[in-house]
């Protein structure tokens, strides 16, 4: 089954709550969260506080997307904010503090997942495939919406759902960035089964009709 995660980073945030509150009509499945430092990636977007209150309306799970540096410093912080699902980076600490960091996020309850960006082999996502629910491959380099699909990361997201069905079947596959109807077919033909859209969706006329040809 394919899902759709809404990236609220192109939401109005003014009106944030009607923005959420209007995702599970459309079809969506998860709340895409985009946590941004100005350190892993040049941009500061939503922090703690915002993602427990999101968490207080939400009406899906949220999927929160960490892209910061050394994130084991606030994983527990973030599961206590709600987070239902929690992606790391791989490349924003050691292979110890990594692992560490997975296996606290599921001490917490919550699902743990590990991103990699567009220059990341698949070889990376191995040593930690075991404790994951997710992956999270970067089909844009991460810190902004409305970025063009990088086709070049489709051989590592088929290298990956190969993995994914040896080693961890239960482990959902997520692609984030350009994703539109177009890309979403090469995504879904990849093996990706969670899409995230951010400025596809917010700018959808009819963001239900979206859904259904992500989906289809
Ligand atoms: O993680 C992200 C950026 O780093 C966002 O989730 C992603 O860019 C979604 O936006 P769009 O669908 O507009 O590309
Ligand atoms: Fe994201």
């Amino acid at each position: 089954m394919i899902k759709v995660a809404p990236s609220i980073l192109s939401a109005d945030f003014v009106n944030l709550e009607r923005d959420i509150r209007s995702l599970p009509a459309a079809g969506a499945d998860y709340v895409h969260v985009d946590v941004m430092d100005g350190m892993f990636v040049p941009n500061i977007t939503i922090g703690i506080p915002v993602v427990a209150a999101i968490s207080r309306i939400a009406p899906l799970p949220l999927d929160v997307h960490l892209m910061i540096e050394r994130p084991i410093r606030y994983v527990d912080a973030f599961c206590k904010a709600g987070s239902s699902i929690l992606t790391l980076h791989v490349e924003a600490d050691t292979q110890e503090n990594t692992l560490e960091a997975l296996r606290r996020i599921r001490e917490n309850g919550v699902r743990a997942a590990i991103s990699v960006k567009p220059n990341t082999p698949a070889e990376a996502v191995l040593p930690f495939l075991p404790l994951c629910d997710l992956i999270l491959v970067m089909t844009v380099e991460p810190g902004f919406g409305g970025q063009s699909f990088l086709h070049s990361t489709m051989p590592k997201l088929h290298q990956l759902r190969q993995w994914i069905d040896e080693q961890n079947p239960a482990c959902e596959l997520e692609v984030d960035g350009g994703v539109n109807v177009e890309t979403a077919k090469i995504c879904r033909d990849n093996g990706a089964n969670v899409l995230v859209a951010g400025s596809a969706y917010f700018k959808a006329a009819d963001p239900a009709a979206f859904v259904r040809a992500v989906k289809a």
